[in-house]
């Protein structure tokens, strides 16, 4: 994201390349503060609500350390994402600001857990938390900063993108989601707004196909809703509606769990959304059971789409979370294996004038379009403007996806499943979803993020990019480079995450607080001592303890009696990361 919004020292918005000019380096924290609520007053008074305390805190807490630049994503429920630039690592960062005040408790304990995971996610694609401060009025998750912004705003300016370009895409957040899922974390959002994008820094006359830097990155962000899975299973339901998958929308009904297969709904979701440039589904009609649930693709749009992608998206829509493929098995599939020709040619599938955002609807099986239902649509409950729904395209219904209900006498359960979408709608917004605004509350139209519509026409994301498709040729490399590195260190780090239930295992939490003691902005060598010294005490408390490191981990592996079982027996091993610079 370029720096159009940011406070140059006149107080005007700035549209520089921030990276290399921080003309609000001359200002004290104070000021631009100061300046930023005016501004953000002036904004939120036109939007109709918003609170600048978040930021006046903000400002006080951290001003020795970062200096704010504009935000992100302006405050439209109890947080706010807002650029920074942290002057002691001489590097932006994203500081998503959680105002405490309006939290329950319950809400508070996400925003540890969210913590929790975060910091001990370590990934390519997912977003690195460099650092979390608790004030009494605010949390503040410091995070990498995504600076071109995520795939919503992507689409939504450019519309559909090339079958090379997303599989670049897919690729990513499939390796994201295999690392989240081989440690049992489901993130239960996936949907565009929460794919943070990064396009490369140069992109002239380079062959790099084999050097990963200069992909397009995209990671996963936003774990507000994720949990650590310990048995694999989750109850509670939760997600955005239109990404839900059928067993967690019946959860309560005919369900009483689901697991990481729902990730991989929701991703389908969203490569079909890229693919096409709108969503698969409206979200009036909650299907009566899972065996209802038929997924259909309008054939004048999804005929444009290669097969290969075609079968990339089918397999994630797949009704049946069983045999849904995960996200190991979407690695192997045909897409990835295609080579830089097929690829390249792949023009007719780029973005396309004749779809629309927009070109969605439901209906119910004998091909009436359920009038109406766009009142029962959530979208995202992040409040975003969502695709709206193109009244031309509405009468057009074969020309649409919809998910349908087999039995066609369904008018009936058209209205039922709306008041039960309601029921479940109310349900979820109560239990996960109550620190958010209503959609009434919402701007219908959000401000586009800062500096996006020329930097992606730059970037030629209207076009196939020749570059990407190049690149593309790799793809099979990339996965294969990240599978690996994975596999080795999955156990470990699921069993990391263990700390999350320490109640339910106390006699672990001795030796799990050696982790907790190599406070990340601490150098090797004093990690190493705490280490060392740390391992002594435990080794008293448990038994044996083994210890390795490199430059990113510190292993420990521990053999305990563990006092309660007559057996020796070797409990886990733990991998702390170590902070990167
Ligand atoms: N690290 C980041 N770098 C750049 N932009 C970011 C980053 N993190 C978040 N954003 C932007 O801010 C938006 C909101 O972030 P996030 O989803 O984490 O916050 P949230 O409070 O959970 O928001 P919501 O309530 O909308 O889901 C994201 O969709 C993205 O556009």
């Amino acid at each position: 994201m370029s720096q159009s919004g940011a406070i140059s020292s006149s107080g005007s918005t700035d549209s520089s390349d921030s990276s290399s000019n921080f003309p609000n380096l001359n200002l004290t924290v104070a000021e631009l503060a100061a300046r930023e609520v005016a501004r953000l007053s002036k904004q939120r008074t036109q939007k109709g609500g918003g609170s600048t305390a978040i930021f006046l805190q903000l400002s006080d807490m951290l001003k020795h350390r970062y200096k704010l630049i504009s935000p992100i994503r302006p405050s439209m429920s109890n947080s706010e994402v807002i650029l920074a630039y942290d002057q002691i690592l001489d590097t932006q960062v994203a500081l998503k600001v959680i105002n405490k005040a309006s939290l329950t408790d319950a809400e508070k304990w996400r925003v540890l857990r969210e913590t929790g995971l975060l910091k001990k996610l370590s990934h390519p694609n997912i977003i690195k938390l460099q650092d979390f401060h608790e004030t009494e009025t605010c949390y503040v998750f410091v995070l990498e900063y995504m600076k071109d912004g995520d795939l919503f705003d992507l689409v939504k300016e450019t519309g559909a993108l090339t079958s090379a370009q997303v599989r670049i895409i897919a690729a990513q957040v499939a390796l994201g989601l295999r690392y989240l899922h081989a440690r049992r974390v489901i993130h239960r959002d996936i949907k565009p707004e929460n794919i943070g994008i990064r396009f490369p820094t140069s992109m002239e006359g380079d062959d790099t196909s084999d050097n990963y830097e200069h992909w397009t990155e995209v990671k996963l962000i936003d774990f507000g809703l994720s949990t650590y899975a310990k048995s694999g299973r989750a109850t509670t339901p939760c997600g955005t509606l239109g990404y839900m998958a059928p067993e967690i929308l019946f959860i309560g009904l005919h369900e009483c769990e689901y697991t990481s297969a729902v990730d991989m709904w929701a991703f389908g979701c969203l490569l079909y959304i890229l693919l096409t440039g709108a969503p698969p589904f409206e979200l009036g009609i909650v299907p009566q059971s899972k065996l209802d649930v038929v997924v259909s693709y309008p054939p004048s749009i999804w005929s444009k789409v290669p097969a290969n992608a075609q079968q990339a998206v089918e397999s994630c829509l797949n009704p049946n979370p069983e045999t849904r493929i995960t996200a190991a098995k979407f690695l192997d599939l045909a897409w990835f294996q295609e080579d830089d020709e097929a690829e390249g040619e792949d023009e007719s599938t780029g973005p396309r004038d004749d779809v629309t955002v927009g070109d969605i609807e439901c209906e119910s099986n004998d091909g009436d379009t359920s009038e109406g239902t766009s009142d029962n649509c959530t979208g995202s409950c992040s409040g975003r403007s969502y695709f709206s729904v193109d009244s031309r395209a509405q009468s057009d219904a074969a020309e649409k996806s919809s998910v349908q209900i087999k039995d066609s006498a369904q008018k009936a359960a058209v209205g039922i499943a709306n008041k039960r979408m309601d029921t479940a709608e109310s349900r979820m917004k109560s239990h996960m979803f109550h620190n958010r605004p209503s959609d009434e509350d919402l701007p219908s139209e959000v401000d586009p993020p800062i500096g996006h519509s020329s930097k992606h026409k730059a970037k030629g994301l209207h076009q196939p990019v020749p570059v990407e498709a190049r690149r593309a040729k790799s793809i099979a490399d990339l996965i294969a480079k990240y599978k690996d590195e994975q596999e080795d260190d999955a156990a470990a780090t699921e069993f990391d995450l263990e700390s999350l239930t320490l109640d339910r295992e106390p006699h672990l939490e001795g030796w799990l607080r050696l982790s907790d003691l190599l406070r990340p902005s601490a150098s090797k060598d004093k990690q190493d001592k705490e280490l060392e010294l740390q391992t002594e005490r435990k080794q008293e408390m448990f038994g044996s303890i083994e210890g390795d490191s490199d430059d990113r981990h510190v292993i420990v592996r521990v053999t305990t009696d563990d006092r309660s079982s007559a057996e020796p027996a070797e409990v886990a091993v733990n991998v702390v990361n170590r902070p990167l610079f």
